[in-house]
């Protein structure tokens, strides 16, 4: 298996933040989520992939080349979509278009065209006058444009309506049908990655927490609910994090078969969501795992 992209070690440190010598890679063909509470690091990582910020230490390569000494000939081979766009507000975004199209050797214009259509969006608009939404679609329209390979995004549904949002998962998810493309994306709608993504990585603080697949992921792991005295001391150390309420209690357990064993009969075991992992994991990071 083929990797498109492969971080090993990457270290960012800032005054009061430190990206901890994390490392993933990221398979081609595959959808990877990448998520993580406020403030993870994730943002960070996607602008040293990108090489818009100096890493202190590691290596990145993407399709097994350096993402810095190599970077004018990758960069035809990713799309982007950042919160920030690097675009030019007063530019009309037909202007702004044309503006970047001759820097992408394979800029389709049709499905350029497509897109704009599709997105609603109206081309003689000038940027500055776009809505938060909008100005995501275009991003993305243009991220689309031009046969990447790669599609590295941060946080692309976000301020998205749920329809266009339903639309880009579906497009992404066409995407890699083709089994040389390949999708990285951070978000914090979780339920975005429970529908398509094949692998999910997981940061808190600037650590990797989490990197697996999300099947194996959400297999692995079980919401356990029951009776408060069902909680003893032998079992809790199963828990990755446990609510207890007057009723009873409901934890996130990282060994489904183990739990069962365990508990028996007495508890219920259901299949936890993107979702439930992440808020367990981000309160067990956070010195949290037993709420009363
Ligand atoms: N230029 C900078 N100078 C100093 N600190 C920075 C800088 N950029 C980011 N940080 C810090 O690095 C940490 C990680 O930020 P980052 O934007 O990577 O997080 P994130 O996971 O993308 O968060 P969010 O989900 O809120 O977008 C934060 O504590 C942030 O304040």
């Amino acid at each position: 298996m083929s990797h498109a992209l492969e971080v090993r070690g990457l270290k960012k440190e800032y005054k009061s933040f430190c990206l901890d010598s994390i490392s993933f890679s990221l398979e081609e063909g595959t959808i990877m989520g990448f998520i993580g509470p406020n403030g993870a690091g994730k943002t960070t990582t996607i602008k040293a992939i990108l090489n818009q910020i100096q890493r202190d230490a590691g290596v990145i390569t993407l399709w097994g080349k350096d993402n810095i000494k190599d970077e004018v000939e990758l960069k035809n081979r990713i799309g982007v979509v950042q919160d920030e766009g690097h675009f030019y507000g007063h530019l009309t975004l037909r202007a702004m278009k044309n503006m970047l199209r001759p820097f992408y050797k394979n800029w389709n214009e049709k499905t350029y065209g497509d897109f704009i259509r599709e997105f609603g969006l109206d081309e003689r608009k000038k940027i500055s006058e776009l809505s938060k939404g909008m100005r995501m679609k275009y991003s993305i329209a243009l991220a689309l444009s031009h046969e990447a390979d790669l599609l590295i995004m941060d946080e692309p549904t976000s301020g998205l309506d749920p329809l266009v949002r339903e639309e880009l998962l579906e497009l992404l998810q066409r995407m890699i049908q083709d089994e040389h493309k390949s999708v990285f994306f951070s978000t914090h709608i979780t339920s975005d990655l429970d529908k398509i993504a094949d692998y999910i990585v997981f940061l808190s603080d600037g650590k990797l927490v989490l990197n697996e697949q999300k099947d194996e992921l959400l297999d692995r792991h079980a919401i356990v609910k029951g009776p408060a005295e069902l909680l003893s001391e032998t079992v809790r150390p199963y828990f990755v994090g446990v609510k207890q309420s007057g009723y009873g209690f409901e934890g996130l357990a990282g060994d489904r078969a183990a739990i069962r064993r365990a508990l028996g009969s007495g508890a219920v075991f259901e299949r936890p969501t993107v979702e439930d992992i992440m808020l367990y994991y981000t309160r067990k990071e956070n010195g949290h795992a037993i709420l009363n």
